[in-house]
């Protein structure tokens, strides 16, 4: 069961191997309005745009499987919509909402939630089959020299799990239960140096600088601090969330300088549906074999540390 499920999570592989070390920066051209609206797009590659407000995913089809599930479930107001498979040159991508189709040169952030990014497979598969990767070792001594450990450093390589666990203990993932993953503001190059961005402060320094230290922003609208509380309820009572590990998911946050806001959870790529006797609360620490991934603490934590910019009244 693992390896053939873990089969369908590589599948899911969007990278594809094609420039796997590398951020790769892609523009997007939304057609619908009267502007053309040139959108920074951390990666891929894996992206087209599709007609109509439409993006298309490169198709994985445990993300599919989320996708339709998330259409029946009360979260579906916080993912984009889905609109089922299409080819491409041969290629099948999950076509959704491009979510940034109403926004008028927005700033957009994406935070990966949850405490573990990596999939409770992923470590068995590790363990027995152990594959040691040359470019996260590349990765990891580009921040960190000193971070391989000595059978690494001769190895040249570390295993992908082990990569895992060292960027989420050096960013918020294992102290906050969320990172943020990147950001660009309107007309700006995009920020994704964040990787030892830890600390309760150097989250708050980020997150102000997300919103030009608007924090009227926080208060109201679809990105704010009482949206977030919303989500957090929708969360806490969905059949879908309490069924699934949500691993590797973000929140994409966007504003633009006409007051339109949004927060959605996008990227379903790893989050995988438990056995029928299983059940997540999304708040319990990890051990291993208890599934659970920290989103909820995570937002939990979030939503803190967005009370605490509001502006007083
Ligand atoms: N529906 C959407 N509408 C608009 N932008 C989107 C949408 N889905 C994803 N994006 C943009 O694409 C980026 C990558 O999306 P996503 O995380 O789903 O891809 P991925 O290939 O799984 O990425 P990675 O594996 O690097 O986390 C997001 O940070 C966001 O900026
Ligand atoms: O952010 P970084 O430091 O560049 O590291 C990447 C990041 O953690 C991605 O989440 C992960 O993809 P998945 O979440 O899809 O596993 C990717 O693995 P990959 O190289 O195997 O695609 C890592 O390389």
């Amino acid at each position: 069961v693992l390896t053939s499920s873990l089969t369908q999570h590589h599948s899911c592989d969007t990278h594809q191997g094609v420039y796997p070390n590398i951020i790769h920066v892609m523009y997007i051209e939304i057609l619908q309005l009267s502007y053309v609206c040139l959108i920074l797009l951390v990666f891929t590659g894996s992206f087209h745009v599709g007609d109509y407000g439409t993006l298309l995913k490169r198709f994985c089809e445990g993300e599919q499987q989320c996708y339709l599930r998330l259409m029946e479930d009360s979260l579906r107001p916080f993912v984009p919509a889905y609109h089922g498979v299409v080819q491409r040159d041969e290629q099948d991508y999950n076509m959704m909402d491009n979510l940034l189709t109403h926004f008028n040169t927005p700033a957009i952030m994406d935070c990966k939630m949850g405490t573990r990014t990596y999939l409770e497979e992923e470590l068995v598969i590790a363990r027995e089959r152990p594959q040691p990767r040359k470019d996260m070792y590349e990765k990891m001594v580009a921040v960190d020299p000193e971070a391989p450990t000595v059978q690494e450093r001769a190895q040249q390589a570390v295993l992908k799990t082990r990569y895992m666990q060292w960027r989420e203990t050096l960013s918020s993932t294992t102290t906050l239960g969320f990172r943020i993953e990147g950001f660009r503001k309107a007309d700006e190059e995009c920020h994704t140096n964040f990787k030892r961005t830890k600390s309760r402060e150097q989250v708050i320094e980020a997150l102000d600088n997300f919103v030009d230290s608007n924090t009227t922003i926080l208060v109201s609208g679809t990105f704010s601090e009482p949206r977030l509380k919303q989500l957090r309820q929708v969360l806490e009572a969905s059949d879908f969330f309490k069924s699934h590990e949500v691993v590797g998911s973000s929140l994409l946050f966007v504003h633009d300088w006409t007051g339109s806001t949004g927060v959605w959870m996008i990227d379903f790529g790893k989050t995988a549906a438990l056995p029928s006797h299983l059940m997540l609360d999304h708040r319990t620490p990890w051990e291993e074999g208890n599934r659970e991934d920290g989103y909820l603490w995570g937002l939990d934590n979030l939503i803190d540390i967005l009370s605490n910019m509001l502006p007083l009244t």
